[in-house]
């Protein structure tokens, strides 16, 4: 890997000579920290959050290979804290600093995506089946999937043991 030119090489093992190289906007190896991706990667796209764009963190992979590690991470160790906590500070800070010179209001959805199927996982009868929608003006949304009004990041991680917890996936608490 080399992460200062976001290079990967493959290399055929049985033949060195034979590699393939793979350019990508920013690339991760085992030195990276939590701390490097947001700062690096994910600070700019909340900072266009806040100033009124629209963004999306995806995170797609087989299992095994760090999606949770790299959203969620431990929440009770700030070195291992993932983009999702990350950003929720981001935010509240954000608007902490703003000394009410704007008007934020944060909405909190969580929905899980198994099987083919859409489960909003903050309603007690999550077995509901949801389906993707498109409006004209507005974009894809999905129907009938809830939100939460959130005023701090406790009430935000609130939502999420709250959501986690109605998972299909196994979900350990980082706690
Ligand atoms: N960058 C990393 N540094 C240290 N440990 C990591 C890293 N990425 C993943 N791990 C560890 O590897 C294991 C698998 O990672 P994780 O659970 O995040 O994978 P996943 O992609 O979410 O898997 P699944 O799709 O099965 O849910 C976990 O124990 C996690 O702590």
């Amino acid at each position: 890997m080399r992460t200062q030119v976001g290079q990967i090489e493959l290399r055929n093992p049985k033949d060195h000579e034979d590699t393939k190289d793979f350019t990508f906007d920013a690339i991760y190896d085992e030195n990276s920290t939590q701390s490097d991706l947001y700062e690096e990667t994910f600070r700019d796209l909340v900072d266009s959050v806040l100033n009124g764009y629209n963004a999306t963190i995806f995170a797609y992979g087989q299992t095994g290979t760090g999606k949770t590690h790299t959203m969620e991470g431990k929440s009770d160790d700030p070195q291992q804290r993932g983009v999702i906590y990350k950003c929720i500070e981001h935010i509240f800070e954000h608007m902490a600093a703003s000394h009410n010179q704007e008007e934020y209001l944060v909405r909190a959805s969580y929905l899980e995506i198994y099987q083919e199927e859409i489960r909003d996982l903050l309603e007690a009868e999550s077995n509901k089946k949801l389906e993707i929608k498109e409006r004209p003006d507005g974009g894809v949304y999905v129907k009938d999937l809830t939100s939460r009004l959130t005023r701090s990041i406790a009430e935000i991680q609130d939502v999420m043991i709250r959501g986690n917890a109605h998972r299909s996936v196994g979900w350990v608490s980082p706690n």
